[in-house]
């Protein structure tokens, strides 16, 4: 429904910077996570689907129309899109509902009262409704701008770091209105987030940018478990890299430069092919602990789920069980 044909677009002021010769395509429905390092280019994306940018060269299109630039339409922004962007452009001193219902037209009074209300309910803020913008905190506001995005019932809705504001637990409850926003309304999601576990957690498939360019892109399971580039394991787990002299040590033999393994494949348990490794140290994570190993002077990461089972120094039989290899 959406596509994308060698899409670039280069500011004139730095021609490295923007994104270049970029061609994919979304589905409708679909939750899509934009994720790169800064600056590589995922803001400038989603501007140029949203037709607030224009490409500098190839093709957008939306259920096989053009995507109007900026320079083609009154208002830019695509009417069937909305953007959600960081600062929410909420009126402070209206009311909460005033906000919501000032979306819709005033030709159906009674049906625009209702549809803010129900908007209001399928998002949790009902109690707030009579409250001023800047009665409310962070999280509540960011509800709030959600509720006017969504209310005109968008296509398609454009999400810019839509977590930057929040708490670990808000950002948990928000990911989760998000998720089921996405699946109740049938709305095609778009977020660019710099934080991978939204993308991880949230999206059916995720485009990975370096650079401007579109590197890889999939489900998150498999970019995740077998990303193609360095880059890309970098930006999603907390994989570690051995040179392939030190993997050796460890009982890997591989022909490649580097060894990426996560800290989830280091197994501690004894089998034939078990090694030795001193704990050098624990950080407790809640839930787990994060075990540094170290066996003649390399450091591995392992994953412990039974926090508590094991002391600093111990030593303890470990089974890498899978690695991937790059150049
Ligand atoms: N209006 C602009 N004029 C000139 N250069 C720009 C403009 N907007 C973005 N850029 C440059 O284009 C590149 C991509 O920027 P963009 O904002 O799309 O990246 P991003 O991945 O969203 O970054 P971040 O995660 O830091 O927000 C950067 O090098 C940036 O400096």
């Amino acid at each position: 429904m959406i596509s994308l044909k060698s899409v670039s677009k280069h500011y004139s002021v730095d021609l490295t910077a923007g994104v270049s010769d970029i061609s994919l395509t979304i589905e409708k429905g679909q939750f899509i996570a934009i994720v790169g390092e800064s600056g590589s280019g995922k803001s400038t994306l989603l501007k140029l689907i949203f037709g607030t940018l224009a490409p500098n060269e190839g093709e957008l299109t939306f259920n096989g129309e053009h995507i109007p630039g900026p320079h083609e339409k009154l208002i830019p922004g695509h009417d069937s899109m909305k953007m959600l962007s960081q600062d929410f452009n909420l009126n402070l001193y209206a009311k909460v509902y005033e906000n919501i219902e000032s979306m819709l037209s005033n030709e159906n009074v009674q049906e625009k009262k209702q549809r803010s209300l129900d908007m209001m309910a399928l998002l949790g803020i009902s109690e707030l409704a009579e409250k001023r913008i800047v009665e409310l905190s962070g999280g509540e506001q960011q509800r709030v701008a959600l509720a006017r995005a969504i209310i005109t019932r968008p296509e398609v809705l454009l999400l810019d770091e839509p977590f930057s504001q929040l708490d670990a637990v808000l950002k948990t409850q928000f990911r989760a209105d998000l998720k089921k926003l996405g699946n109740d309304l049938g709305i095609t999601i778009i977020m660019v987030s710099h934080d991978p576990v939204d993308g991880l957690t949230l999206a059916d498939k995720m485009f990975i940018l370096k650079d401007g360019r579109l590197i890889e892109s999939g489900e998150p399971v498999a970019v995740y478990n077998n990303p193609l580039h360095i880059y890309t394991a970098r930006l999603l787990g907390n994989a570690f890299f051995l040179p392939s002299d030190e993997a050796k040590l460890m009982g890997i033999r591989s022909k490649a430069q580097h060894v990426m393994i996560y800290p989830e494949w280091v197994q501690l348990k004894s089998t034939w092919a078990s090694k030795k490794y001193e704990i050098e140290e624990i950080f407790f994570r809640g839930f787990y602990e994060d075990l540094l190993l170290e066996r003649k002077g390399i450091r591995i990461h392992a994953v412990n789920t039974k926090p508590g089972m094991y002391k600093k120094g111990q030593g303890v039989q470990v089974v890498i069980e899978r690695w991937l290899e790059f150049d």
